[in-house]
């Protein structure tokens, strides 16, 4: 049997850093994820003034409830929408001229529902070029806050951004929600708020969110990243072997562990403990119709491996990766293409045809999970090369080195 220890989620050590920089007091960070996402997250609390000490094992941050320790300071937010989308509004709740920008493909991923409702709450942010995207500068002066409604139709984040900075309001945010993507991810906010201490409330469509202050916690444990958890799942159903994901099972904190579920229905023999997830391969892969809103960053893993199901794959209600790391949904149907799979897509659903791919260089748009997707469905395709591997240090720098492993360990040359 095989044992795979996953990095950190990256979900979890945005938020965790985050809530420690506006807590009162130290936060101790236990196993976070070191990859260029959340680096660039901690390097932004650091050019804010923070104070964030990154050890091998964990990280140490010195919580400012207060907010930033500098009154100017530009903030690289690289490709992390974590970043780009959850500091603006903890700035905003500071004082100082803080501006933000991002990489060309962070710069035309959308944030103007979070803007807007920043600027509602009666923060001055401007856009330097196009509205809704960075750069952006915000001159604050503090948040008084009151009642908004936000459209989370294309990413949870805005939502996510909202929740963390209501506590740090002067009388609290009352958010009511028109339409939600990714809904597990605000759980994941709920529950690591109330691990700070702070409990938000739900009536109905709304959010109420206390002014409350922060409080550090001592020992922070980040759980495994479930998405990343998805490509040795994956190339165990697809390979017929077996994989143990330690550290994450049933009470975990992420949606995108049901990724799990996904396998089962295929075929797949899983099992969801507590605290750890084993799926085997048993050689048989069923096509299926599935919606993949709640987990929308496991829809390349599925959609790479499809062609090896005795069925059509179609995989539903996913308009919203389109604006992700590249639109996914047409770069998972133009690689596809050139392995020679019949594929359809529609504004938010993608079908793949069974078929046997044969060898071509896959096109990354820059994306890792494109990357990491793709280079599992080559351990059945020998040969498919990818354009730009370096592009999975986003989340998962050693990808590579743990997929070679599982190679070597599975015996597939
Ligand atoms: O809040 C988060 O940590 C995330 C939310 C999701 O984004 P959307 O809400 O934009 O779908 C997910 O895709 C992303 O990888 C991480
Ligand atoms: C969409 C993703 O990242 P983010 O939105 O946090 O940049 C992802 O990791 O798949």
């Amino acid at each position: 049997m095989t044992i795979m220890h996953v990095p950190g989620s990256k979900s979890v050590t945005a938020r965790a850093l985050f809530l420690a920089a506006a807590a009162g007091g130290t936060t101790v960070l236990r196993r976070p994820l070191v990859s260029d996402d959340t680096e660039g997250f901690a390097e932004g609390l650091i050019a804010l003034g923070y104070r964030v000490e990154r050890g091998p094992e964990a990280w140490t941050i010195e919580g400012r409830p207060e907010g930033p320790a500098v009154a100017e300071a530009e903030v690289f937010c690289r490709d992390g929408a974590t970043t780009a989308r959850f500091l603006p509004a903890l700035v905003a709740a500071g004082r100082g001229v803080f501006r933000f920008d991002a990489s060309a493909q962070m710069r035309r991923r959308p944030l103007g529902p979070l803007t807007r409702a920043l600027r509602e709450l009666g923060v001055d942010l401007t856009h330097e070029g196009e509205e809704g995207h960075h750069p952006l500068t915000v001159r604050a002066g503090g948040i008084k806050g009151g009642r908004i409604t936000l459209d989370a139709g294309l990413s949870s984040q805005f939502l996510t951004a909202l929740l963390l900075v209501g506590p740090l309001t002067s009388e609290g945010l009352e958010i009511t929600v028109t339409d939600l993507v990714s809904a597990p991810y605000v759980e994941i906010t709920l529950a690591m708020m109330r691990g700070f201490g702070v409990e938000v409330r739900r009536e109905g469509d709304a959010f109420v969110v206390p002014a409350r202050p922060y409080t550090a916690v001592a020992g922070y444990a980040v759980e495994p990243d479930a998405s990343t958890a998805s490509y040795p799942l994956a190339a165990a159903a697809l390979t017929g072997n077996s994989v143990t994901i330690p550290g994450l099972g049933s009470g975990a904190m992420q949606g995108d562990v049901r990724f799990a579920e996904v396998l089962r229905r295929m075929g797949a023999d899983v099992d969801l403990s507590h605290d750890a997830v084993t799926v085997t391969g048993t050689g048989t892969l069923r096509g299926l119709t599935v919606n993949m809103r709640d987990i929308s960053d496991t829809v390349p893993t599925l959609a790479a491996i499809a062609p090896f199901a005795d069925g059509p794959v179609r995989i539903e209600d996913v308009h919203n990766i389109r604006v992700k790391e590249c639109d996914r949904l047409e770069a998972c149907a133009e690689n596809l293409r050139r392995l020679g799979i019949e594929v359809g897509t529609g504004r938010d659903w993608i079908e793949i045809r069974p078929g046997t791919p044969r060898l071509a260089e896959i096109a990354c748009h820059g994306d890792h999970r494109i990357a990491m997707s793709f280079a599992v469905a080559g351990l059945r395709t020998p040969g498919v090369t990818l354009d730009d591997p370096g592009c999975v240090k986003k989340t998962f720098p050693g990808f590579h080195e743990a997929l070679a492993g599982l190679r070597a360990e599975w015996g597939l040359g």
